[in-house]
């Protein structure tokens, strides 16, 4: 199976906001036709408008995907536009934090096969990172299916079960929003020491994405490319003693941000 089964049978997405928009720009980006994608949305943005894809027009019958980017708060209202959809051959996708898979089978039939996914927003560049779970009615070729679509943004995980989506939520759904936090007050501190807005923010951002990438294609851990920069009694070992601090630096402070993301997934869960 591949993005040719999607682009004929046709991807309806309901909802493009920042993470529905994202994905499908990766995909049109990386050769979905925009003849092929029906979009439900109130307000659709001007680069919505701009791409070619259909509308808040009539749904195809039985298109090969469907996919759910709403607020978890909204999917009561916005799951009644696919109660027709749920005739067994349609795949539903589901992108929401906290929202499980027995909330879709309720409300699209218990039949119906469903992927729960916590993608996140790199996806707008290719570079996204897609956990995905199905439920029972999912088969082995509807999962490999989401895997070549979710693929097309970036990579795909499958998780052994539904529990360990809070915990990814936490990591990598929420995660490039920490990263971005970061970059935000590297630059802030850079300005402290005297740069300009402008230098101290190049220097953040390309910083950041210069590591990401290192850390992805090099050999070595984060852990020894770290010990790679750190001089002994040199700069950065003055500025990771504040950084790597147990108690009142990253560390803890990473737990509680994780956790925090967790928990409110697990909260979303329960309504
Ligand atoms: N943003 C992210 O990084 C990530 C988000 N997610 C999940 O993706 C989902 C969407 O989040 P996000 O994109 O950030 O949110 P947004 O609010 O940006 O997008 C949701 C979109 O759905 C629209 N919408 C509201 N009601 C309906 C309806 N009844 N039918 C169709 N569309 C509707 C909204 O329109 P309007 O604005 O007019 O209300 C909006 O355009 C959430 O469930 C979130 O948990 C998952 C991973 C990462
Ligand atoms: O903040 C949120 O709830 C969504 C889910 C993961 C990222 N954004």
């Amino acid at each position: 199976m591949d993005m040719d089964f999607v682009a004929e049978k046709g991807l309806v997405l309901l909802g493009c906001g920042k993470m529905g928009g994202a994905m499908l720009e990766g995909w049109l980006d990386r050769g979905l036709p925009p003849s092929s994608v029906w979009v439900i949305d109130p307000k659709p943005s001007d680069w919505l408008q701009s791409t070619g894809v259909t509308i808040n027009g009539d749904l195809p019958e039985a298109p090969g995907i469907v996919l759910i980017a709403v607020k978890p708060q909204m999917m009561g209202d916005a799951l009644p536009a696919l109660k027709d959809m749920g005739n067994g051959t349609t795949l539903f996708i589901s992108v929401a934090a906290g929202t499980p898979i027995s909330a879709f089978e309720e409300a699209l039939g218990a039949h119906s096969p469903i992927i729960r996914a916590m993608p996140n927003t790199p996806a707008a560049v290719g570079r996204g990172i897609t956990s995905i779970i199905g439920n029972a009615h999912a088969s082995s070729g509807q999962l490999d299916l989401a895997e070549t679509l979710l693929k097309a943004v970036g990579q795909v995980v499958r998780l052994e079960n539904e529990d360990q989506m809070d915990a990814v939520t936490g990591v990598s759904g929420s995660g490039p929003a920490y990263v971005f936090h970061m970059i935000e007050c590297m630059a802030k501190a850079g300005e402290a020491e005297g740069l300009s807005p402008e230098l101290a923010m190049q220097l953040a951002q390309a910083t950041v994405a210069g590591a990401g990438a290192l850390a992805e294609e090099a050999k070595e851990s984060p852990r020894e490319l770290r010990v790679n920069v750190t001089s002994p009694n040199g700069t950065t070992q003055a500025g990771l003693e504040v950084l790597m601090d147990e108690e009142n630096g990253l560390p803890a402070l990473m737990r509680r941000t994780v956790g925090a993301a967790a928990n409110r997934s697990r909260e979303l869960r329960n309504g």
